[in-house]
């Protein structure tokens, strides 16, 4: 396993670029630490699959070098990378037996027949296909394809990094979470260095401990889920992680404060200073009613479950809380308040406000 370092890449697809438009990716620097489980997530089209094919070596970069450790690997071609990738669609040959799909890239490297049948039986036993090793790969269902096609990808143990392309798109919604959850856990006992694409939070924030958010061909946060949920660093993150994502609301900065619709929001601490668009960033979760707050009106109530999302309007816009127990009805006058230590502020989309200590 190895560290991986992209360092100043920019990708673009035309010949001649010329406006920062015009690179599918802007400017990625990051480093991948060796053995992590990360996530790498984003709507479709914002430069994922071509990140992940200039770490494989599939694509060369525009401009910028990778390194796996000290070792330059910009120029190499995928085999000389060595590399494992699950994509999203299971690979595996049919005509053969699950063992010898799962033995396969390890024969392939010449490895002797004694670690082979080890390996292939400790995979299968975390995988927990033990009982299938004997039966041919045709006969098998989409998700258990997807199983042996994963474990194909985990089986070597040299590997430089174990990359997974939405690797959940066929399966089953109801079989989802188990394998989501298979993940998880192999990522604990194998302790490989992977990299998962995915453009579904609930999958990267399952399966990762650290979670690269893309947009527009940039990285706009990496952390832990709980940081993204917190203190979402850009209001892209705020929005996009979530159910529902953060409010987003429009506000003025004057008199040293932030006002929403004309009054005063008390927020999470100081803003620093500078020009541009500023929003309040508050997640549903912290808004509440209260005696006192914004005057707003009910406009619509759906019952989830476990909560009741609800979504208010101040002045012309909507604003959703997250509620428990008693719920206003649909028309009813209310006042919101926003937790003051989880409301942010926002300028040019970025975080402008310092945490409260
Ligand atoms: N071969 C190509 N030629 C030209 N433009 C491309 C090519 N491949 C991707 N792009 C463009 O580069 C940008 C990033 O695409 P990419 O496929 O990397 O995004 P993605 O996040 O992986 O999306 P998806 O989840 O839909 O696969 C998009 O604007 C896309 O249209």
């Amino acid at each position: 396993m190895a560290q991986i370092t992209l360092s100043n890449l920019r990708h673009s697809y035309s010949a001649t670029p010329k406006t920062r438009d015009d690179y599918a990716l802007k400017e990625i620097d990051l480093t991948w630490e060796d053995g992590g489980a990360y996530a790498l997530l984003g709507p479709s089209g914002c430069g994922k699959s071509t990140l992940l094919n200039i770490i494989s070596g599939l694509l060369n970069p525009s401009e910028g070098r990778i390194l796996f450790d000290d070792t330059d690997v910009t120029s190499l071609p995928p085999d000389q990378r060595n590399i494992a990738q699950v994509f999203q669609f299971p690979v595996i040959y049919d005509t053969m037996t699950v063992y010898d799909n799962l033995a396969f890239p390890l024969r392939n490297r010449g490895v002797a027949a004694a670690k082979v049948d080890a390996r292939v039986t400790e995979i299968a036993d975390m995988l927990e296909v033990t009982d299938m090793l004997g039966l041919r790969a045709a006969g098998l269902s989409p998700d258990n394809k997807q199983k042996i096609s994963m474990g194909r990808g985990l089986v070597r143990d040299d590997v430089n990094v174990v990359m997974f392309d939405e690797p959940l798109t066929v399966i089953d919604p109801h079989l989802k979470w188990k394998l989501r959850s298979k993940l998880k856990e192999l990522h604990q006992r194998v302790r490989a260095t992977m990299i998962y694409v995915t453009h579904d939070q609930t999958e990267a924030l399952t399966f990762a401990d650290q979670v690269v958010v893309m947009q527009d061909g940039e990285i706009v946060q990496m952390g832990t889920p709980v940081d993204l949920f917190e203190r979402p660093q850009h209001t892209f993150v705020g929005h996009f992680i979530g159910s529902p994502g953060m409010n987003i609301l429009p506000c003025d900065l004057r008199d040293g404060g932030a006002f929403f619709q004309g009054e005063q929001v008390a927020l999470e601490g100081p803003a620093s200073q500078g020009d541009g668009e500023t929003q309040i960033g508050i997640r549903p979760e912290f808004v509440s009613i209260a005696d006192q707050g914004l005057d707003a009106t009910i406009t619509k109530v759906a019952d989830v479950g476990r909560h009741n999302v609800v979504e208010a309007r101040v002045g012309d816009i909507e604003v959703k809380a997250i509620l428990e127990g008693d719920t206003p009805v649909k028309g009813s006058s209310v006042k919101l308040a926003f937790r003051p230590d989880q409301t942010r502020l926002y300028r040019d989309g970025w975080i402008a406000t310092e945490a409260a200590s």
